[in-house]
């Protein structure tokens, strides 16, 4: 009370004295402010250790990229695209010639894959992409939606680069709509050939990677029409599939019945080929179709054992790999603005109180409000991606429908969340470093432009957050009529005491005990997704009835999307205390545990859900209010030995107010001048 009341003078006094003097004022109130400890030191080599699990590949990449500086340029702005496209070919023949199997990887080890792509994310975002669009998506739908004769053609011919390739499934009229592509393949009795045709510009290919200049051949998604001789020779439409197509010979002659142009620049990602496709009756064998769940057969017989819509949603089910490796590289270039943003910013000096040194800007309960909670987000991604990569493993070994169903639903959900998350990061953290974080040189630039698309392809965020909403809905319908729910859904069996408002008793308790206890944070994220759960089930419900499914859906839908968002962050959440507990070293622990209560509790606070449901009571909500600020304020102490843990080398990382080296000698300002061409001291 005495430090509100306080404040409000001041703020009243300010708002009377001359802004030379409100700074200086504004300066005191952050250092009286300033009153918490800060939490224990810990080692962050320590931390790094139990944070990395594939730690030696890591210093075994990065070691083999600082003996490549040629292909770590300083900025990406300004250069030609032909100039940037032939860097990250140089750059993963770099790393496969150093003996790495990405292929491999993605088919059997697969948290290497994954670990993979947050690596080479701060090495280039284009690079992660051209991995992506080589492995994961043409050489993962050749291993997930072919068999075992495709696999062998193939495997080894992916995995060296030597046939790269494309994932050519979006169309310029259609992207999230899979199910109403145009292109067709129809299949010629006479020859035992598909042909595939693009119908009208609205179905030429688009933005598909690899394609302006490196594809020789592709996936293509095409629309299945088999003749049924006894009825003429009709064609009977199957709906989209995914079959192997030539693009270009090795040479790089693109072939007959086939068009290619260039995408052209980009917002960001010019290192990436991306190119549009117009099929012209191209003729492929029957073969080519990747048969893994449908078949048919010399005589046109078509075969699958699923129902269309099964079929369907198993084809694209089986594409989760890309998801996980953009949320991978998505973490990945959190981590890396994060470090940037708050070494800078506790270097940075401005203002101080009168007669005394300057303080740090991260010594400002604004800056530190800000960039704070990004820093607990970012590690709670972190151990949470770690839970995902392990069911996407459990799935692939499995094979349990359950278990997949559960990954194709957390795979875009959290890709959905962290790049969404990042992508907002990123701009505070590039704000937090005032206008040197605005030099292309300190990377935020195009670590925005590269990333920002991340929100859209391999699935529109707000288009895989409604597959979340509407996995819920099932999980919520199961329920009830009394099937088996899937493994993280489980908690909805409580719903109907979770969807209770605590008692007047807990929601007005304000201890620091009881609003860090993890069982009330946890509590209070998952009322908040069953009573969204709850509430949309009955308005889906009633607007059905009076204008159908399409239009209910369309009415709840930004509910829809809260929903989906509650639930991703009540799995962070839960993620993130398992391994806070996991955490052997006490003193890691306890910064651990205050980063997820922070996660938690800037949640709690910022959703007027809680205010409205009665759940938070005014007077803890200020509480809330209070214990985040103390939060920041005691992991302002430690905020850089949790950076250092993240344990990014400065050849990486790169951008010169950020690096590690100027923290250990005080000369933040040393590269920066050196990189724009200053002699030092001179
Ligand atoms: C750089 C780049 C690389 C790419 N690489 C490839 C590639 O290699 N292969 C490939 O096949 N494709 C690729 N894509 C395409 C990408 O996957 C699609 O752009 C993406 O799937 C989104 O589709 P769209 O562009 O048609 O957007 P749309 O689906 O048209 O979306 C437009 C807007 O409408 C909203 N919207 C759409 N549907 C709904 C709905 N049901 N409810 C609410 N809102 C909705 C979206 O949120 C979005 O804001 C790439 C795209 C880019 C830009």
């Amino acid at each position: 009370m005495a430090t509100d009341r306080r404040v409000q003078t001041l703020a009243r006094h300010l708002a009377q004295v001359p802004s030379s003097e409100q700074s200086e004022g504004l300066t005191r109130l952050a250092c009286s402010a300033q009153t918490h400890r800060s939490l224990p030191r810990f080692d962050s080599v320590v931390l790094e250790h139990y944070l990395d699990d594939q730690r030696s590949l890591k210093l075994e990449v990065y070691e083999l990229f600082r003996q490549h500086p040629e292909l770590l340029p300083a900025v990406y702005e300004g250069m030609p695209k032909e100039e940037h496209r032939e860097l990250v070919r140089k750059q993963l023949l770099v790393l496969l010639g150093a003996g790495y199997s990405p292929m491999q990887f993605f088919a059997k080890d697969y948290k290497k894959y994954f670990y993979l792509g947050e690596l080479l994310a701060l090495i280039d975002l284009s690079l992660t992409v051209k991995l992506g669009v080589q492995y994961s998506l043409w050489g993962g739908s050749i291993c997930n939606l072919g068999t075992e004769r495709h696999r062998k053609q193939y495997f080894e011919d992916i995995d060296k680069f030597r046939l790269p390739g494309c994932f050519a499934m979006t169309e310029l009229r259609h992207g999230s709509n899979v199910a109403a592509l145009e292109t067709e393949a129809v299949l010629d009795l006479a020859t035992d050939e598909w042909i595939i045709t693009t119908p009208d510009d609205g179905a030429i290919k688009w933005w598909i990677g690899n394609a302006a200049e490196d594809g020789q051949a592709c996936t293509v998604f095409a629309r299945l029409k088999v003749p049924v001789p006894e009825r003429d020779g009709m064609l009977v439409d199957h709906g989209v599939h995914a079959l192997v197509a030539p693009l270009r010979s090795s040479k790089g002659e693109i072939c007959p019945g086939v068009e290619i142009r260039d995408c052209g620049y980009k917002v960001g990602l010019q290192g990436v080929d991306n190119g549009s496709i117009r099929f012209a009756g191209l003729r492929v064998p029957r073969d080519n179709l990747l048969d893994r769940f449908a078949s048919v057969d010399r005589s046109g017989n078509y075969s699958s054992p699923f129902s269309p819509g099964r079929r369907f949603g198993a084809t694209l089910g089986e594409l989760t790999g890309g998801r996980v490796g953009l949320t991978s590289s998505s973490i990945g270039v959190l981590k890396g603005a994060v470090t940037v943003a708050l070494r800078y910013n506790a270097q940075r000096q401005q203002f101080g109180p009168p007669e005394a040194p300057e303080i740090s800007v991260l010594d400002y309960q604004s800056q530190r409000q800000k960039l704070l909670p990004l820093l607990a987000t970012c590690y709670a991604l972190h151990f949470t991606r770690g839970v995902l990569v392990a069911k996407y493993e459990e799935a692939k070994v499995t094979k349990d429908d359950k278990i997949v169903a559960d990954v194709h639903a957390m795979s875009a959900g959290l890709k959905a969340y962290t790049t969404g998350y990042t992508a907002n990061a990123l701009s505070v953290c590039r704000e937090s470093c005032g206008g040197h974080g605005y030099a292309a040189i300190n990377r935020f630039g195009s670590w925005r432009s590269d990333h920002d698309i991340f929100q859209t392809f391999e699935g529109d965020n707000t288009v895989l957050y409604q597959q979340v909403a509407a996995m819920l809905l099932k999980g919520y319908k199961d329920k009830f009529s009394g099937a088996p729910l899937q493994a993280t859904y489980t908690y909805l069996r409580q719903w109907a005491s979770d969807a209770l408002p605590p008692n007047p008793l807990v929601s007005h308790d304000t201890t620091t005990r009881h609003l860090r206890d993890s069982s009330f944070l946890i509590r209070s994220l998952r009322y908040r997704t069953a009573r969204l759960l709850h509430t949309a089930a009955a308005r889906l419900r009633k607007h059905s009835r009076k204008m159908g499914a399409f239009h209910a859906w369309n009415r709840c839908l930004p509910h829809l999307l809260l929903l989906a968002r509650a639930h991703i962050e009540s799995l962070i959440l839960d993620a993130n205390l398992k391994a806070v507990s996991a955490c052997p070293d006490p003193e890691c622990r306890k910064s651990l545990k205050a980063l997820a209560d922070l996660f938690a509790l800037q949640r709690i606070h910022d959703d007027i859900l809680f205010a409205h449901a009665d759940y938070v009571a005014p007077d803890k909500a200020k509480a809330i209010q209070r214990l985040i600020e103390q939060l920041c304020s005691e992991l302002r102490g430690v905020a850089l030995p949790l950076v250092d843990a993240f344990a990014i080398p400065d050849h990486i990382l790169r951008a010169p107010i950020g690096l590690s080296a100027s923290q250990q000698h005080g000369q933040q300002y040393n590269e920066y001048l050196a990189a724009v061409g200053w002699e030092l001291g001179a």
